[in-house]
């Protein structure tokens, strides 16, 4: 089953709501993690099951880098805010590198999330799973 991340900067925090409503029914078979408030939010406005960590401030951000490190991450949806600097910048540059560091599809505005999800959906996912078979030891 295919791992997916939510995360939101708190402008982005409506958007995301909303497109976790649009695509529900790409997402509700999917394992799907978040940080806290993120997560919380969808929730309470959809009927998806979140596995929540900590908010983004608080070290959530590092939570989800940890999945991603481990390979144990297939899709991050990430909607930054570019206008707006974050106490935890560190924290999500640390997550983005993680993404480039092991090939992990990342969206971080809606319009690439949304182009991501509908290629999820169509089943261009599937190197994933080859991706799985084939992992090599976490050690370089
Ligand atoms: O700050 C965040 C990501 O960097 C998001 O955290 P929350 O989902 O807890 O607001």
């Amino acid at each position: 089953m295919l791992n997916i991340a939510f995360i939101a900067h708190d402008r982005k925090k409506e958007d995301i709501v909303n497109f976790a409503i649009a695509y529900e029914h790409v997402f509700k078979d999917k394992r799907l993690y978040s940080t806290g408030t993120t997560g919380q939010q969808i929730m309470d406005n959809t009927s998806l099951k979140i596995h929540r960590f900590l908010s983004g401030p608080l070290g959530g951000d590092q939570q989800i880098g940890a999945l991603i490190a481990q390979n144990e991450m297939d899709l991050v949806i990430f909607l930054r805010d570019p206008l707006m600097a974050q106490p935890h910048e560190p924290d999500i540059t640390a997550l983005l590198r993680l993404c480039d560091v092991h090939g992990i599809p990342v969206a971080t505005n809606m319009a690439t999330a949304e182009i991501l999800v509908r290629a999820l959906d169509r089943g261009d996912f599937g190197w994933r799973e080859l991706v799985e078979m084939h992992k090599p030891g976490l050690t370089k």
